[in-house]
């Protein structure tokens, strides 16, 4: 029982360490000096056989729960990566700790977890939590993500992973893809997937690609105004899928124009149904727009050169993440900002999963930059060969 105190209190000061740092406190000034209040800690328990430790604390009266929000990062400093803050939304907070670790490597696959993202409209399936629960949010709620990260970091796998869930999860009459991969390394394997409307291997093709979009954007605007509805799932008459684009490493666009369609895009394209993924190497005020950033409801921050490049994206403390493919989600649907170890998917894997998904070259309703059409039936022929081979 003693022991037991002696835990507790050693537990609380703990936590009053994480309202210190973070400010969440009021001063009074006494007749001698200046005291601070902390917010009240209810309990402060040990679960699971240690695996987790449970505080329950509630604000001071006039306190603003937005200030503890802004502050979670006191909480990830003193108690680190790995916990969970829940809240009422007016005073009351169970804050949990986790004591495991994530895991080494979870593969993609499907069946795992179709069940869990039934109910979203653009499913994307995050990863799993320390607890060791899968972590979902539908990218409709959570408009626009961004994926950030060094090289090495897992933020490749994690795009791929992403585009196969989509594929694997929505029918092409509801879901487009328009892809765009200046490196020429990531997409290639999504070319004659029925799903893709558009692969871009260079800047100009993307640019050109953006500017199609801007036009489907005003005749979507034009639709839901007709139909008089919000929103574009809500179209009787003349149903439209959802865009989905992604752009690997969209900072090497390097275009005033480009930048300025992503920019309207992620102002108007959740009503509209278009929605954008985009990745960064090293984003800084230079190579992020902090306009865009702040229309960009998600992101995954994987692990960051530094910590400039962590703050940027909103996930400070990504520049100290150590296992691959672990990553820091910061959007509106999922509590805080948790630690998430990613799903795998190896390009081997993501081939043999495409091939059910791809059509016959002409029947791929795809834009072919006529400049470039002979090229793009050369690599069919090779991609054909290998698969047969397999
Ligand atoms: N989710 C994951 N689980 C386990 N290991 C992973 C995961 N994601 C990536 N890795 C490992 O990390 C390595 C690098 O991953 P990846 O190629 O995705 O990094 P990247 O950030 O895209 O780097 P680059 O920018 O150079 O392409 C992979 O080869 C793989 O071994």
């Amino acid at each position: 029982m003693f022991k037991q105190k002696l835990l507790e209190r050693k537990l609380k000061r703990q936590l009053i360490r994480a309202f210190k740092a973070g400010g969440v406190y009021r001063e009074y000034q006494s007749y001698k000096d200046k005291k601070k209040v902390y917010p009240k800690i209810h309990s402060a328990r040990v679960l699971n056989e240690g695996k987790k430790v449970e505080y329950v604390f509630t604000l001071l009266n006039g306190q603003d729960p937005k200030e503890v929000k802004k502050k979670e990062y006191a909480f990830y400093q003193v108690f680190g990566r790995t916990l969970e803050i829940k809240t009422d939304g007016i005073k009351k907070y169970t804050l949990t700790v986790y004591s495991n670790d994530l895991k080494d490597k979870i593969n993609w696959n499907f069946d795992k977890f179709k069940d869990d993202i039934t109910d979203h409209e653009i499913p994307i399936v995050a990863g799993f939590n320390k607890n060791n629960e899968l972590v979902t949010f539908d990218l409709i709620e959570n408009p626009h993500l961004l994926i950030s990260g060094t090289t090495g970091s897992g933020k490749s796998t994690q795009l791929r992973s992403i585009l196969m869930t989509l594929i694997a999860a929505m029918p092409p009459n509801n879901l487009e893809l328009y892809l765009a991969d200046m490196k020429m390394a990531e997409f290639a394997f999504f070319r004659y997937v029925k799903h893709v409307k558009q692969l871009c291997m260079n800047a100009k093709e993307a640019k050109e690609m953006l500017f199609g979009v801007m036009d489907e954007l005003d005749r979507r605007q034009e639709l839901i105004v007709k139909e008089e509805v919000t929103h574009v799932k809500d179209l009787k008459e003349n149903p439209v899928p959802y865009i989905v684009i992604a752009i690997d490493e969209f900072a090497s666009l390097h275009d005033k124009d480009a930048m300025e369609c992503l920019l309207e895009i992620s102002n108007r394209g959740r009503a509209l149904g278009v929605i954008l993924i985009l990745s960064i190497l090293r984003p800084d005020s230079k190579t992020l727009d902090s306009r865009l950033k702040n229309n960009l409801n998600a992101t995954m921050g994987f692990k960051t050169r530094n910590r400039t490049n962590a703050n940027v994206i909103g996930t400070p403390g990504a520049e100290d993440l150590k296992g691959n493919g672990h990553f820091l989600l910061d959007s509106i649907t999922v509590e805080g900002i948790p630690e998430l170890q990613a799903l795998f998917l190896d390009e081997k894997k993501l081939q043999k999963l495409l091939k059910h998904y791809k059509v016959k070259p002409e029947e791929w309703n795809i834009e072919v930059n006529e400049d470039n059409e002979d090229d793009e039936l050369d690599g069919l022929q090779g991609g054909l060969l290998e698969d047969d081979d397999e």
